[in-house]
């Protein structure tokens, strides 16, 4: 049996007096997609900015793609697609220049014709040329979603990547997660809606107050979900 793609054990983070993380151990198989739930302030994007590398764990271990972290440094971040609260995005340049900037900076090769054709799954190519900072919050969204998957990461990382998007970038973002997935990467995303969350997902984990209080299959969850010290769901748990 291979290793799991993520090793996390006994993590914890603290902020001052707050515990944002608390004693989380899980591991992820190449391949999952995984959903992490919880109410505001569960810690659901602590977890998510330790695995993009853009925050370090107070304590505990965390073993990524077979080595720890401390050992491994931008090689790493080349394997990780991150949407998250921070768009990364340039707003003084266009869309196709931010692209362009990050396939550089990621190494990717046939940049234009990647670029163009990254452009046009999320709905954006005649847009290309337009300046970032013209764009509505779901368009940033949207080349958001461009730049993550832009080099082909082995993990894709998406906080609450829904946020912001219409109905059919909502249906777009579900294509993009489906290949994804076929193609054989990992996935992990946030979200508050318990429903679309169970669907996606292979697992799921339930965080609250920093804890991760429920593991296991859609099915599992949904099954727990019924239990009174399950915390509150947004919405129906069930299909
Ligand atoms: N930079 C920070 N400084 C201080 N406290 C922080 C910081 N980032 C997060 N926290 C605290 O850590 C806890 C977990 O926050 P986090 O953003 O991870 O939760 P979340 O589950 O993603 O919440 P939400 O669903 O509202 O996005 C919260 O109590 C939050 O106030």
């Amino acid at each position: 049996m291979p290793n799991p793609l993520i090793e996390i054990q006994h993590l914890s983070k603290r902020y001052g007096s707050i515990w944002a993380l608390r004693d989380i151990t899980l591991n992820v198989e190449a391949g999952t997609r995984l959903t992490l739930l919880g109410p505001n302030g569960s810690g659901k994007t602590t977890l998510i900015r330790i695995l993009a590398r853009l925050s370090s764990p107070s304590s505990g271990s965390l073993k990524m793609f077979g080595s720890d972290l401390h050992t491994q440094g931008d090689e790493v971040r080349k394997q990780i697609g991150v949407v998250s609260h921070t768009s990364f995005l340039y707003p003084a340049l266009t869309a196709v220049e931010n692209l362009t900037f990050y396939a550089g900076m990621f190494g990717v090769s046939q940049t234009t014709e990647t670029i163009e054709s990254l452009l046009y799954e999320v709905g954006l190519l005649e847009r290309q040329h337009d300046l970032v900072r013209t764009f509505s919050r779901g368009m940033q969204q949207r080349l958001a979603i461009a730049r993550a998957i832009l080099h082909q990461p082995t993990l894709l990382l998406f906080d609450e990547p829904y946020s912001g998007l219409d109905g059919a970038a909502v249906n777009l973002l579900q294509h993009i997660l489906t290949n994804i997935h076929h193609e054989g990467r990992t996935i992990i995303l946030t979200t508050h809606n318990y429903r679309s969350g169970l669907d996606f997902c292979d697992q799921a984990a339930v965080l609250v107050s920093g804890r991760l209080v429920y593991y296991g299959s859609p099915a599992h969850i949904r099954i727990a979900a019924k239990n009174p010290d399950f915390p509150e769901t947004p919405g129906d748990v069930h299909p």
